[in-house]
Formats: C-alpha cells, sequence, structure tokens
C-alpha cells in the first residue's frame, strides 16, 4: 500500500480532525465527541470480530497523514451514542479513501458513486477535498436513484452509465458494502440498488470500497445474517426462491417494502429482492452442498444461473488490478471507519 494511504486519524484521546490541508471548514463534525475508548458504545462483539479479524489477515492501520494533518484536536469527554459512533466512523473512511484515491485531484476523472448511507460521506469528501475548478471537470456516475439525487443535489456533474462509449473505462467507483470478507468478496444489495452498483464497478477501473467497522467479516454471512439479496424478475420469485431452498439456503423471501410500500420492493430496475441466507460461505476451498456449505465463487456462479435471477449482491471473483480492464467486481481496497477512530484498510 503507498504511504500516502497512511493518514492520521487516531490520537490518544478523542479527536474531532480536519483531513484538508487547504484552509476552511473542519471536515468531521464539528464539536464532537469522536470515538471513545475500545468497546464504547455497545460494540464489543464487533470489535473482537474486528480484532480477531485483522490479527489473521492483510491489512494496514493507517496513522500517519503527512499531507493532510489535522488542524483541529479538540478533547472530548463525552461518549457519542452508538448511531453517531457508526456515522462517525463511514465519515471517517470516506475522507481517507477520497483522499487516497483521488489526490492529486486530476481534471476530467470519471467517478462512479454507489448507493447507501456511507456513499453520502464519499460525496462530501469529495467536495470538500477536491478544489472546485478541478471539481467542475469532473463527471459522476450514479448507481441508482438515491445516488442520482445525491450527485445532483452535490451540484456535481451528472452523467449515466449508459452514455460511457464502448471500451471505455470510469477511473475510480466509490462504493458501500453489507459485508466485507478477508479476500474483498463482498454482499451488497441491502438497499436493493446491487444490479446498477455491479454495472458501475465493473465498468471501471478501480472499485473503491467504503464502510465502518461493522462490515468486516471473516467470512460473508457472519455478519449480515439477512441473505444474499438478489434481484429477481417478478414473476420468476417463487421458481427462484424453490431453487435456492434446493440449494440449501435458509429460510430465502421476497423482501417486503412495508413500511414505506405495501408488497414487495420494487428496485430501480423493476425488480424484486430475494434475500437468501446461507451458511457462513468459505473464503477458499470447495463447497460442501449436501450440508447447505458454500464457498463464495461456487454460490455465486450458481446463483447467477439460476432462471428469472437479474443479478446478485456477491462481488466476488477479480478485481481492478487483476482484470486489467474492467469488468471487475471486487475493490481493489477496503477503508473501515474503526471505533477508535483508525481507519483499517484491507488491500487486494
Ligand atoms: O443496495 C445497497 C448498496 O449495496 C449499499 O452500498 C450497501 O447496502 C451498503 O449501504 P450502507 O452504506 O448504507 O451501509
Amino acid at each position: 500500500m503507498n504511504k500516502h494511504h497512511h493518514l492520521l486519524l487516531r490520537g490518544a484521546s478523542s479527536l474531532t480532525v480536519s483531513l484538508c490541508k487547504r484552509s476552511g471548514p473542519t471536515h468531521l463534525p464539528p464539536a464532537g465527541p469522536l470515538f471513545p475508548s475500545s468497546g464504547a458504545g455497545g460494540t464489543t462483539t464487533a470489535a473482537t470480530i474486528v480484532s480477531n479479524f485483522f490479527s489473521r489477515h492483510h491489512h494496514s492501520t493507517l496513522t500517519s497523514p503527512h499531507h493532510h494533518l489535522p488542524k483541529t484536536a479538540r478533547m472530548s469527554t463525552t461518549t457519542p451514542s452508538p448511531v453517531d459512533l457508526i456515522e462517525q466512523s463511514k465519515r471517517l473512511a470516506a475522507f481517507q479513501s477520497v483522499t487516497a484515491h483521488l489526490v492529486p485531484f486530476p481534471s476530467r476523472t470519471r467517478i462512479g458513486i454507489g448507493s447507501g448511507s456511507t456513499v453520502i460521506y464519499v460525496v462530501e469528501a469529495i467536495t470538500t477535498l477536491v478544489p472546485p475548478t478541478t471539481l467542475s471537470t469532473m463527471t459522476f456516475y450514479p448507481t441508482g436513484a438515491q445516488s442520482e439525487q445525491l450527485i445532483e443535489s452535490a451540484g456535481l456533474n451528472l452523467q449515466y452509465i449508459n452514455k460511457l462509449p464502448p471500451g471505455t473505462l470510469l477511473d475510480v467507483c466509490f462504493d458501500g458494502a453489507d459485508e466485507v470478507d478477508p479476500n474483498l468478496n463482498l454482499i451488497k444489495g441491502g438497499g436493493a440498488c446491487l444490479w446498477q452498483e455491479k454495472i458501475v464497478a465493473t465498468s471501471s477501473k478501480k472499485f473503491v470500497c467504503v464502510a465502518d467497522f461493522r462490515k468486516m467479516s471473516p467470512a460473508l454471512g457472519t455478519m449480515w445474517k439477512k441473505g444474499i439479496p438478489i434481484e429477481v424478475l417478478p414473476l420468476a420469485a417463487n421458481r427462484v426462491l424453490g431453487e435456492l431452498e434446493r440449494m440449501g439456503s435458509l429460510g430465502p423471501k421476497v423482501r417486503p417494502g412495508l413500511p414505506g410500500k405495501a408488497g414487495a420492493v420494487v428496485t430501480d430496475n423493476g425488480m424484486w429482492i430475494v434475500d437468501a441466507p446461507f451458511r457462513p460461505l468459505r473464503v477458499e476451498g470447495t463447497s460442501d452442498k449436501e450440508k447447505g456449505e458454500w464457498q463464495v465463487d461456487e454460490l455465486a456462479d450458481a446463483l447467477i444461473k439460476i432462471p428469472g435471477v437479474a443479478e446478485i449482491g456477491l462481488f466476488y471473483g477479480k478485481n481492478g488490478n487483476q482484470a486489467g480492464e474492467g469488468g471487475a467486481q471486487k475493490p481493489v481496497e477496503a477503508y473501515f471507519g474503526m471505533e477508535d477512530g483508525s481507519v483499517k484498510v484491507l488491500s487486494a
């Protein structure tokens, strides 16, 4: 990993830090209580899992931003709520990932913007860190209605992925995830946006995942227990459910739209979402299908072949470094905002 990825976001005490060396506002929450000591906020279980995860796998803890030294560092005596802690974690990861992957802000960069709550901070980081003259030359590609609105609200140049000429790639795509395993396989689609997300990610030279500490996992299905989101043609939903049960899924269901909408969730593409829980997916090795135990790639290859399945929320296979010319579903890096105010990076 490059040295410039090592940014200071960790202090002996709770800190509020600015991530930008340019004069201007503090880029993280203005007065806030930032991160308490480990274990606060009811996250002991997650902290333990995270600790075990990173003791066994390649990772980096970001510890020093030589070019983005904090402008302010305020002591805090209050403890953030668990929700604040999670939001702060997402924001830290977002600023760090944008700093690492958009510096030194090349003009005319084409950027994919994912969906969900974490990418809101990615857009905030981009608009905060990139100089306006450069920002005005950049183009942003959404992954659904939410990110389209996000891009427009931020005053950024919006373009659609169907306008990208054949043989052309976006420079980078930033997106969240519901769960990340040590090999950078992902579960996505908790917000029902997986299909366009996969199209944009595979249309990018590199995909950068931004998340908080809850998303790190030793095996997909460990932390995200709602099941693998699968986008299906509505008329095929029952057929798909039956096939999933036959494959060992533990109670697959069509995702309900309530309380916002009666009936099923309808995606931006007019499809339904089936959530299919499986036993935690093996990172390596082979499947033991008789026991309903699957290896990530084998399950993904089987799911995508079910008639009626439009796309699956497993992002697997190659990453951008391996694929070279696009088509990669896995991120080249995943940034995790941690409970203690640090950011961990899992690199391909
Ligand atoms: O369908 C939703 C997307 O895959 C999101 O990127 C994913 O659910 C993570 O969302 P959040 O950042 O809100 O946790």
